[in-house]
């Protein structure tokens, strides 16, 4: 569904991504892990358009999309949680949901759906979000891309700082989302919360990718952990 090969990417001077390369296949659920600062962010602001590739291929369903604006890609079907949530604070929690809602026909996600998923934002739908905690403007962030039906979900450190209680929340969402055939890509420092999630690690060193496994795998080997992840 998704390839990604041979990337490369970097602000003004600075290299970041040096040949960076994998693939998620429809309904899998894979991962970019690494140590801070190794490129996560900048693959996934490539691929959807906001930092413009310097070298390699990023193919969507075998169509060339490196370098397209940042809005056709998402009409193509990616959707993002970008780090740092990114919500309109002046708007309410439904005009936020809204606002880049794309209904397609069939369409698995609504308004009603979002809100069954997550009932605190129904209870907040009129607020403004400015008044939402840390933890529910991330399930904002969440609504907000599942209304845009994307058929390819990523998520960018979608529970970092967040209360344990709410953390779980989320976690619990991506196991729903995945056992309806969700196609998605996180990013996250959680590996126990992710072992029973993921279909496919990458750990990405460098601005490339160095290794890529099951989570068992991962598991399996300490060395590999302790070298590129810290743990
Ligand atoms: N807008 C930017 N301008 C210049 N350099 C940047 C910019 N954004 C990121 N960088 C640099 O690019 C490198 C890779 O950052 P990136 O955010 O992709 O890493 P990451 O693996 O996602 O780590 P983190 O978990 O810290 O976000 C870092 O050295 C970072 O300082």
């Amino acid at each position: 569904m998704l390839t990604v090969d041979g990337l490369e990417a970097g602000y003004a001077q600075s290299r970041v991504l040096f040949g960076l390369s994998f693939e998620a296949r429809a309904g899998e659920v894979i991962s970019l892990i690494g140590r801070n600062g190794m490129g996560k962010t900048t693959t996934v602001r490539a691929i959807m358009g906001m930092t413009r590739p310097r070298g390699g291929r990023i193919s969507f369903d075998g169509r060339a999309i490196a370098g397209l604006a940042p809005n056709v890609i998402a009409r193509l079907g990616l959707g993002l949680v970008p780090e740092g949530r990114r919500i309109f604070a002046s708007l309410t929690v439904e005009e936020n949901l809204v606002a880049t809602a794309r209904p397609r026909p069939g369409a698995q996600w609504n308004l009603e759906r979002v809100v069954a998923l997550f009932p605190r934002l129904g209870e907040r739908r009129r607020q403004s979000a400015r008044t939402l905690s840390g933890g529910e403007q991330q399930m904002l962030a969440i609504g907000r891309a599942l209304l845009t039906n994307p058929r390819f979900l990523i998520l960018d450190e979608a529970t970092e700082g967040l209360a344990p209680l709410i953390r779980a929340e989320i976690w619990r969402c991506l196991h729903e989302l995945k056992a309806a055939g969700q196609t998605i890509l996180v990013i996250d420092k959680n590996l126990a919360e992710m072992a029973t999630l993921v279909d496919r690690h990458h750990i990405v060193e460098k601005g490339r990718v160095v290794w890529s496994g099951t989570p068992g795998d991962l598991n399996r080997d300490a060395a590999l952990a302790h070298r590129y992840l810290g743990v």
